[in-house]
């Protein structure tokens, strides 16, 4: 399976960074991971709502760019739907037996994504009411589907 992980702005802490490349390495055994990281619309000091607005859309439009003809697409939002880790593995279980084996998962920016973004996928996952930064989501995210890629193959990862 080919996954896509489409990610606006970049990872600055080294914590971080050393956890994504850990579970990227990971993820390695199980499928193809392709992680895109997108630059973040710069905004000026103490910016308008009508300049952030500007910049989701930019990014918006460098997202929908970048997400590979033929995948199922997945948005990370806060109000999006929660799963449990079976149930999205369920999910990628069900995508892989449909024939769809590539799948693209978004992390928006600082301030989020695009109403685009959002209405372009086919789910839209929240992995809790609460809000992260982007850099801990990725994070989170590249866990969580390692922990579901674990679940589908009956590995000891997952208990
Ligand atoms: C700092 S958050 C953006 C906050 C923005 N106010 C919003 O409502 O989207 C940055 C990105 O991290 C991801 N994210 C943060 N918390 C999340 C959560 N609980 N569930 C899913 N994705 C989350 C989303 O992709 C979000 O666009």
């Amino acid at each position: 399976m080919n996954v896509t992980v489409l990610a606006v702005g970049k990872l600055k802490e080294r914590y971080l960074t050393d956890g994504c490349r850990e579970y990227e390495k990971r993820l390695g055994a199980f499928c193809k991971l392709n992680l895109v990281e997108l630059p973040e619309h710069r905004l000026p000091d103490n910016p308008s709502a009508a300049e952030i607005q500007n910049g989701i859309e930019r990014e918006g439009d460098m997202i929908l760019a970048k997400i590979p003809a033929g995948s199922t697409t997945v948005a990370l939002c806060i109000e999006g739907r929660q799963l449990s880790s079976e149930e999205l593995a369920a999910q990628i279980e069900k995508l892989g037996i449909a024939g769809n084996s590539s799948l693209c998962f978004i992390i928006g920016g600082s301030w989020g994504l695009s109403g685009r973004v959002k209405e372009r996928c086919a789910l839209r996952l929240s992995m809790s009411r609460m809000t992260f930064p982007h850099q801990l989501a990725r994070l989170l995210l590249l866990e969580q589907l390692y922990r579901a890629f674990s679940i589908l193959n009956h590995s000891k990862y997952h208990k």
